[in-house]
């Protein structure tokens, strides 16, 4: 099974038991479950249910294949019966095996049979005992089999010489009533063939018999054969019966039996010129083109053989053979990728936030559908609220789907670029990006390749920082991405844009192959990049690239001389040697590639740098990948809307279009994109603004519900988007004991997904130092009996610590449980309806203490409960015995009033301290709720 935990009705069903069965027998195991649908089974458990159950499982998922078997046969089995030939096709497996003496029609005879003469001889008698049913069933069969009966009867009859008119009249009379019979059996089919199988059998009874003896007048020999025929053909009819169900044979064997047999018929029977006799006709007319084919095939292959043995003869070019090499390892490739794709389609594509709506169109099923799933797992929500990852998770999961986020960006389809055909793409210039590890000369080889070869080709050389640049060697330009090293590699790939054609590891020869150099090897083998290693510092003296070359042949990266297919340089950034060789070998590179692209439409690309410049307002160097970049076209950047106002080349000129692999800096965007968005030009305006905004809604939504700090009500979330795999709790509790049990329970809830790690406790008010820890740990902080300090509370606000306050040990378990296994906190909640601070006390006698009060917020109601807290531990829960105003009796006060409270049963009240008034609530939770 995956590593994802399944919710405990899946499982359920899975193994075909009861839920309680399965709680019981994990209990038994000594697993914690509860006996709830949505209760999530983690691998252990199904692997320990699996022990028990899994048995029964497999039975019955046998079961199933053999009844699917069954029912895939006997559909075809129903198929046939439809055709007239049906009873030949389901009979033939049984003659193939039965030995019957060979016969004519020679010209019949296939190739590919003649490697089996017995088969080929053997065929034709088939045949003939096909036609013979054939041409029973055709004439009456039934009739058939009465005379057949008829006759015996006639022979037992003149051998007993006895009751002779008696025993013809009984035969013609049951001759008549089986007549009869069947006509009554014709009108039902299935009943008819039964018969028909039955009178075959019989026949061929009599048919053997007939044959021995015709066959017995021949010679001994072939009486043996004979034999043997016969037993064999008794064998055949035995198994027959059997094989019937065997959908494959008939199948395979369908189309060559059927011409054969049809042929001979019409030899030897030419009874009529059946149907199915003009069918066998197509079908051999169908062989014979197939066979055309087949050689037409053979052919092309041996001329295409014979011209590649030519080429690598007269060409015999390195280039020509690795690029058909590359050619055959990209196809390969693409093949595992489609295979991979279909894999995963039971994984679905989507960015959070989506709206109800989105998801069930998402899903193929009906928003209704969604709602009602929401509100089994008690979240109301509406057909156009956007739900969050955890949700949509949980969502997908009832349908048996996996939801796989992605970026806003990638979703728009009203946008997203048509795949280009094939005769639209032109070559491209290949986009470079130089890594490897610190002080191997990354910036120097850049720097040199800029200076030498742009200045050397066009006056004035590279002006301006574009974030790339071009060059050109031998007539073909080649683009490199300005910022060395991996984190701009990765920094953009993280987002999702691939702007790396090849990556040149630049190591250098007076070092060795380092850290980063392996990190960057790594990199460029998970973006599927090729590389082409320039060993550098070649100058130095007394340097080793040989040692390097090993180095890297360990990390999979085996230049050509040693037999692999990456190819390597030596230069010197410094000197300029071997420069000339890199570019060569990068263009090479390239061209295996065949890098293409499409001039000739809407332009796409990726934004390099963006800054705000003080006079051109927000400045963006982008590299155009496919289509053209002109000058008026509105676009869409990540969430940022855009209209080209004027673009610059890498030489500081203004330019007025940009096609594939050019590099430029861009203005007018209206806000500032992020390295990495994707840009994509738009045909119109409003299309643009309106897949920008939805981005950015997307982009507030993610802002607005991220909170800064882990709570409970957003871990599923984050669980689903695979962002959190531990959960930090800080304990605060009235007594140790209560720590001790809390934090043994919390403990317990650590799943495979996300550890839950204990790492504060403490007695006591839960403090400012609670809340800058849990600020620093990103944890929450869970208090038992205990109530946070005012500046604590301040500061929990402005962290956005999650503070969560239980008065039992077992609601604290559960709440967290629920947050984890992505369910939201339980309906009941405890709601904070008033302080008020205990400034005075007095003592009457008969009534108690009374203490006078300030409320300090909410209100106090007389009929709600209360909890006296003492420095910040609650040391009674209990109910108000009388509210006063005064003298009188009220039923509530609100805030900034005083008031006289006297608390039922409970005298110890103290100045400083402070009752709170709370009110059980019972609530439909929303997602707003939880996002809050
Ligand atoms: N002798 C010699 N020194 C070189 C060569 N290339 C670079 N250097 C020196 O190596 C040092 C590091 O070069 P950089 O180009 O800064 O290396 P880098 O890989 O870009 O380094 P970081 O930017 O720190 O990652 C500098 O002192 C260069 O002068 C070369 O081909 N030969």
């Amino acid at each position: 099974m995956s590593k994802r935990p399944k919710p405990l009705f899946k499982v359920a069903s899975e193994f075909n038991v009861s839920t309680q069965s399965i709680v019981d027998t994990l209990s038994e195991d000594g697993f914690d479950v509860a006996n709830r649908p949505n209760f999530k089974i983690t691998p252990e458990m199904y692997e320990a249910l699996d022990e028990v159950y899994g048995e029964d499982r497999a039975k019955s998922a046998d079961h199933e294949k053999a009844r699917e078997e069954y029912e895939s046969r006997r559909s075809q089995m129903m198929n046939q019966r439809n055709d007239s030939v049906t009873l030949d096709n389901v009979l033939e497996p049984i003659e193939d095996e039965v030995g019957l003496e060979p016969e004519d029609d020679t010209e019949d005879l296939e190739p590919q049979d003649d490697d089996s003469g017995d088969e080929l001889d053997l065929e034709p008698i088939e045949e003939e005992d096909e036609a013979d049913e054939q041409a029973e069933e055709e004439a009456a069969k039934k009739k058939a089999e009465a005379e057949a009966k008829a006759k015996k009867e006639e022979e037992e009859a003149e051998a007993k010489k006895k009751e002779e008119a008696e025993a013809k009249k009984k035969a013609e009379a049951e001759a008549k009533a089986k007549k009869e019979e069947e006509e009554a059996e014709k009108a039902e089919k299935k009943e008819a063939e039964a018969e028909a199988k039955e009178s075959e059998q019989e026949e061929d009874d009599e048919d053997d018999e007939e044959d021995e003896d015709t066959e017995s007048k021949k010679s001994d020999d072939d009486e043996d054969e004979e034999d043997e025929d016969v037993i064999r053909g008794s064998a055949g009819k035995l198994k027959g019966t059997k094989v019937l169900g065997k959908a494959s044979f008939t199948t395979e064997r369908k189309p060559r039996k059927k011409r054969k047999r049809r042929k001979d018929r019409k030899d030897d029977s030419s009874s009529s010129k059946s149907d199915s006799d003009n069918k066998s006709k197509k079908s051999r007319k169908k062989r014979k083109k197939k066979t055309e084919i087949d050689e037409t095939d053979v052919d092309k292959m041996m001329r295409e053989t014979m011209k590649k043995m030519q080429s690598s003869k007269t060409v015999g070019s390195k280039r020509q053979k690795r690029r058909r090499e590359r050619k055959e390892e990209r196809e390969e490739e693409l093949q595992k990728q489609a295979e991979l794709e279909e894999l995963e389609s039971d994984v679905v594509e989507t960015t959070e936030f989506i709206t109800a709506n989105e998801l069930a169109d998402l899903l193929g099923v009906g928003v209704n559908d969604i709602i009602s799933v929401c509100m089994s797992i008690g979240l109301m929500i509406t057909i156009n609220q956007r739900l969050d990852a955890g949700t949509i998770e949980l969502v997908a999961e009832e349908y048996g789907k996996e939801v796989k986020f992605i970026e806003a960006e990638e979703m728009d389809e009203d946008l997203t670029i048509p795949e280009d055909d094939e005769e639209d793409l032109k070559p491209r210039a290949p986009i470079i990006t130089v890594m490897g590890h610190v002080d191997h000369g990354k910036t120097s080889l850049l720097d040199y390749i800029r200076e030498e070869k742009v200045a050397a080709g066009e006056a004035g050389g590279i002006t301006q920082h574009v974030g790339a640049y071009q060059v050109v060697h031998n007539d073909n330009e080649i683009t490199f991405l300005d910022t060395p090293g991996h984190e701009a590699f990765t920094a953009m790939r993280s987002r999702g844009a691939q702007a790396t054609d090849i990556v040149i590891l630049v190591v250098a020869a007076d070092d060795s192959v380092m850290p980063q150099t392996i990190e960057a090897i790594n990199h460029a083998k998970a973006a599927g990049v090729p590389i082409v290693v320039a060993i550098n510092k070649i100058d130095k003296e007394g340097v080793n690239p040989d040692k390097i070359k090993t180095q890297l042949s360990e990390h999979d990266v085996i230049v050509e001389e040693y037999g692999g297919k990456v190819q390597y340089a030596e230069v010197s950034a410094h000197t300029g040697q071997g420069i000339e060789d890199l570019l060569e070998k990068v263009l090479i590179e390239a061209e295996l590639l065949e890098l293409k692209a499409n001039p000739d439409r809407r332009a796409d690309g990726v934004v390099l740098e963006a800054r705000l410049d003080k006079g051109k307002g927000i400045v963006s160097n982008i590299l155009v990948q496919g289509g053209t970049l002109r000058v008026g076209d509105p676009f869409v950047a990540g969430p940022c809307f855009g209209r080209v106002r004027a673009m610059e080349n890498d030489r500081g000129k203004r330019v007025k279009e940009a096609g594939p692999s050019t590099p430029v800096q861009l203005m007018g965007f209206d806000e500032m994109p992020q390295a990495g968005d994707k840009l994509i030009a738009a045909e119109d305006e409003k299309l643009a603004k309106e897949v920008a905004n939805e981005r950015m809604q997307i982009r507030r939504e993610q802002a607005m519900r991220t909170t800064k700090h882990m709570t409970l009500d957003d871990i599923s979330r984050r669980l689903a988007l695979g962002e959190v795999s531990e959960l930090n709790i800080i304990i605060k509790a009235d007594v140790d004991g209560s720590i001790e049990a809390l934090s043994g329970s919390l403990q317990k809830l650590s799943t495979d997904e996300v550890a839950v790690n204990i790492i504060h406790t403490g007695a006591g008010a839960i403090s400012e130092s609670d809340v800058l820890l849990a600020s620093a740990s990103d944890a929450i902080i869970i208090g038992f009996q205990v109530r946070p300090t005012t500046s604590a509370r301040k500061l929990a606000e402005n962290e956005e610590i999650d503070i969560r306050l239980f008065s039992v040990i077992y609601d604290a378990v559960d709440e967290v449980r629920d947050a984890l296994e992505g369910l939201l906190s339980p309906e009941i909640k405890e709601q904070m309806m008033g302080v008020v601070d205990v400034r005075e006390t007095f003592k009457v006698s008969k009534v108690g203490t009374i203490a006078g009060c300030y409320v300090t917020e909410g209100k106090i109601e007389r009929n709600n409960p209360i909890r006296l807290v003492r420095d910040g531990v609650v040391i009674y829960d209990g109910e108000i015995d009388a509210l006063k105003r005064f003298k009188d009796d009220v039923k509530e006060v609100t805030s900034g009033y005083e008031c006289g409270i006297s608390i039922q049963g409970y005298n110890d009240i103290k100045v400083g301290d402070q009752i709170e008034s709370y009110k059980i609530t019972e609530q439909k939770r929303t997602l707003e709720d939880s996002a809050g």
